[in-house]
């Protein structure tokens, strides 16, 4: 074979192994190319089920229908580098960094079930004597304590499904409530909000876990596979060697999807402002104070946003001249964004009482 033959056939060999795997793992920790992977996985994927195994930096993932202000604290995240991202599944927001474990469970739509992946992931728990199992809202908590150690979100569409789920390893637990604490005050909201939970860290080793959690899939699928029944859980070496043999497992880094248009696309919309922030459901902000040093007086702000861009402004006060510098500025069409009341000062000279009032209100955003 010439070398252009060698090549083509090297790639398909790899596309082939990629879509067929049973079990992804992915090296990359960037969350970006996580999520993008395993949505070409849930469109592309042969196999008849998959389980894709992977771990990002720190990132807020809040669900598609959530609100990141209300869900997070965007400023603190911003500047501590903590990536905000919209997932395409619904459901609350969690955290993620190297010390939390994501997998996610790829099906037909005719054979998903809200409780499978997790059950799968309380069978590998048990298998390294945690002792979990799963509560009424699906989540993995500990027996004892009851303590969530993992939460799942799911996608059903076009004949396929997918279910996503977490699981604290050694995560920063602090981390967890300070960046899922928004600080952003009156939002009226119609969008899905985020049940807080307790949470504990099971403390195992990625390793063990990444190996127990690959099994327990393996395991189950091949029981499907031979007999539509349940998984026979006496399993010895050898099996447990062919199980994950090099065929049923595939290791992917993010080079190794350099260039595929799906990814790549995937990739550029979830890191767009347009779909974090831009597709917040409608809310409003209501404020109000008493406290600023402008004279003792009650002002009140009242603002519409929609798709993340200021749909309607409305400031009250009883100083009219105040209230007129302030609702004379361009608020509308402008991003909901921390530090857009900046671009204001460049073409005007506030006067010190709106300073003052315009910092309240890039305060609260
Ligand atoms: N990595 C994580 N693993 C487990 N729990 C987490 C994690 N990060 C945050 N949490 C907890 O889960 C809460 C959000 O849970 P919520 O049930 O709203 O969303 P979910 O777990 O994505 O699932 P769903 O809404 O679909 O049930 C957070 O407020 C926090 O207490």
């Amino acid at each position: 074979m010439d070398l252009r033959g060698r090549l083509i056939s090297k790639t398909s060999k790899q596309w082939f192994k990629l879509l067929h795997a049973k079990v992804i793992i992915s090296k990359s920790v960037d969350p970006y190319f996580n999520l993008a992977l395993e949505d070409f996985l849930y469109s592309n994927s042969k196999s008849p089920r998959s389980l894709i195994l992977y771990t990002n930096t720190p990132s807020v993932i809040i669900g598609r229908n959530q609100n990141p202000w209300v869900e997070a604290n965007v400023r603190k995240c911003r500047s501590n580098l903590v990536n905000i991202i919209r997932r395409k599944s619904g459901g609350g927001t969690v955290f993620h960094d190297l010390g939390n474990v994501n997998y996610s469970l790829l099906t037909n739509r005719n054979e998903f079930s809200h409780t499978k992946g997790a059950e799968l992931i309380v069978k590998a728990l048990e298998k390294l004597n945690v002792e979990a199992e799963l509560n009424q809202r699906h989540d993995i908590v500990l027996k004892d304590t009851k303590q969530k150690i993992s939460g799942s979100a799911y996608k059903i569409s076009k004949g396929k499904s997918y279910h996503h789920g977490t699981m604290l390893l050694n995560s920063d637990l602090k981390g967890i409530s300070s960046y899922l604490r928004s600080t952003t005050k009156g939002i009226i909201s119609k969008g899905v909000t985020s049940t807080r939970s307790d949470v504990a860290n099971v403390n195992l080793s990625q390793v063990d876990f990444l190996r127990e959690a690959m099994l327990s899939f393996l395991q189950y699928d091949d029981a499907r596979h031979v007999s539509g029944t349940n998984p026979d859980t006496s399993i010895d070496d050898q099996k447990t060697a062919d199980l994950s043999s090099r065929d049923n497992v595939v290791f992917v880094d993010s080079n190794d999807l350099a260039g595929v248009p799906h990814v790549m696309q995937t990739m550029q919309e979830l890191k767009s402002w347009n779909w974090t922030f831009g597709q917040t459901p409608f809310f409003k902000q209501l404020i109000t104070t008493n406290n600023l040093p402008i004279g003792n007086h009650q002002i009140e702000l009242d603002i519409s946003i929609r798709h993340g861009i200021i749909e309607n402004f409305n400031f009250t006060s009883s100083n009219d001249r105040l209230q007129q510098e302030i609702m004379n500025y361009p608020w509308k069409g402008m991003a909901y964004e921390l530090g857009f009341i900046n671009s204001f000062m460049l073409n005007s000279v506030p006067s010190s009482e709106a300073l003052i009032v315009l910092d309240w209100i890039s305060k609260n955003i």
